[in-house]
């Protein structure tokens, strides 16, 4: 890839929280930002292809710490229900059904929609039964995204089945470490502390330890699970997976609804990192995380939109509004999570809560991965002057004009380059009918 100049937009970097470039200049150089700042005609001597974005907005990709790419085909199933009943009722026998095809479709109709919406690098978490992982991993690195993905581990079925799914786990966690030019990598992911046994805990534990990864758990999602945990076992969801060492690895912990001051000390204590997954929670009435005590007790937080089955979509500009505005409304206070706060949670701090600091900040040495909005003709978008604010009070990941990703066009004018988008539409409407629900 040769040496290209992005010129003459609105350079927003999230590097110091409003870091902001007017008619700007940004050039990109074997994946990399070599130069970000204001426009140099000296340097852009040196470019061999001038990318000239006028009139644009340009901002670092949305990452987005906690998903589940392959649930994207059950969107709109499952409508109005509390998390116990929604996943055993409703999500996990669909998921019994899926198949490799399905996974497939699923996997690339999500991330179609997420690179559409703004999203270029995500974490997610995915139910490998009945599916081909090693099939769907390519063809998640055939879409050009970056994400860091979970083979996840469930204590469900005999002894064996229970070695297999932590076999498959370590064996997926080591294979896919460092795939797609260093695109994809992987995390370690027990379900929950509610359904996974506290021996599949320790091994997930031994996992990430022994390769140096992340590990990735739902953890403190309702009362419910609070109360059974503490029946179970005595202690509460967060000291019970203490206890289990895989806090003893960075961990991104989905949720974070229902905890008290002493767990959030024992995660700052752990630098355990928080996907907020503001919509899934209030769809699911789980409630509100506080976000708030949270960044004030210096845990690391990042925006997630959970899977499509419970939010019902991928926009990352909806979800990281909607976590700013909880926060204000429930403190009755507006000066919690403000515009800039809240955007870089969206990029920057979210990037660094999933351990891809090389990403998520338009500055010099990091990967160039970002999005261009394209306000003028959009009414919602005006007076030009307040972009600032309208990229987190405003804008919707439909606004989203090109996305690149790697230094790689993924986007253009609104419409993705690396995937059928009529053929993924058509199969996924196919498939879906095969499912019995
Ligand atoms: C087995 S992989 C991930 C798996 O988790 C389930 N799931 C989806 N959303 C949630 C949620 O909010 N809390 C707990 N579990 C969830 C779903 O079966 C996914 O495939
Ligand atoms: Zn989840």
């Amino acid at each position: 890839m040769g040496l290209t100049a992005y010129v003459n937009a609105t350079f927003y970097t999230m590097n110091h929280e409003s870091d902001v470039f007017e008619n700007g200049m940004m050039i990109v150089e074997d994946h990399k930002i070599t130069y970000i700042g204001p426009k140099n005609e000296e340097k852009l001597k040196s470019a061999e292809k001038v990318i000239d974005l006028t009139g644009k907005w340009v901002m670092p990709g949305l990452v987005n710490v906690h998903s589940h790419i392959v649930m994207t085909i059950l969107r709109g199933i499952g409508d109005d229900m509390l998390l116990k009943p929604w996943l055993e009722t409703r999500i996990w026998p669909l998921e019994a059904q899926f198949n490799t095809e399905i996974a497939q479709i699923s996997t690339q109709l999500g991330i179609l929609e997420m690179v559409k919406s703004g999203t270029t690098t995500f974490s997610d978490m995915f139910n490998p039964n009945g599916i081909d992982v090693d099939a769907v991993m390519h063809t998640i690195g055939e879409t050009g995204v970056r994400g860091a993905f979970s083979f996840t581990i469930f204590s469900l079925g005999t002894e064996e089945d229970q070695r297999n799914n932590l076999d498959g786990a370590e064996r997926f966690a080591k294979n896919y470490k460092t795939f797609a030019d260093g695109r994809l990598t992987t995390m370690v992911a027990p379900h929950s502390p509610y359904s996974c046994t506290p021996k599949a805990l320790e091994e997930s534990a031994r996992i990430a330890k022994e390769n140096g990864l992340m590990g990735h758990i739902h953890v403190s999602e309702t009362e419910y699970e609070v109360k059974d945990i503490l029946n179970r076992y005595g202690v509460r969801p967060v000291e019970h997976v203490r206890r289990s060492g895989l806090f003893d690895q960075p961990t991104v912990m989905a949720h974070g609804v229902v905890l008290n001051d002493e767990e959030r000390e024992i995660m700052k204590q752990y630098d355990v990192r928080v996907a907020h997954n503001p919509i899934s929670n209030l769809k699911l009435g789980s409630g509100v995380a506080d976000v708030s005590r949270m960044l004030d007790a210096g845990i690391k937080v990042g925006i997630a939109t959970d899977g499509v089955a419970s939010n019902n979509n991928f926009d990352m500009f909806e979800e990281t509004r909607t976590a700013a505005l909880l926060q204000k409304g429930t403190y009755r206070d507006a000066t919690k999570l403000t515009a800039e706060t809240a955007l870089s949670m969206a990029t920057r701090k979210g990037a660094e809560a999933i351990g891809m600091e090389h990403t998520g900040s338009l500055e010099e040495g990091k990967c160039a991965d970002f999005i261009t909005i394209d306000a003028k003709d959009k009414p919602h978008l005006q007076p030009l002057s307040e972009a600032y604010s309208h990229l987190l009070y405003a804008a919707r990941g439909s606004d989203v004009s090109d996305v690149y990703i790697n230094g790689k066009e993924i986007v253009r004018d609104g419409s993705c380059i690396t995937m059928d988008e009529e053929k993924i539409i058509f199969e996924v409407n196919r498939l879906q009918k095969t499912l019995s629900y």
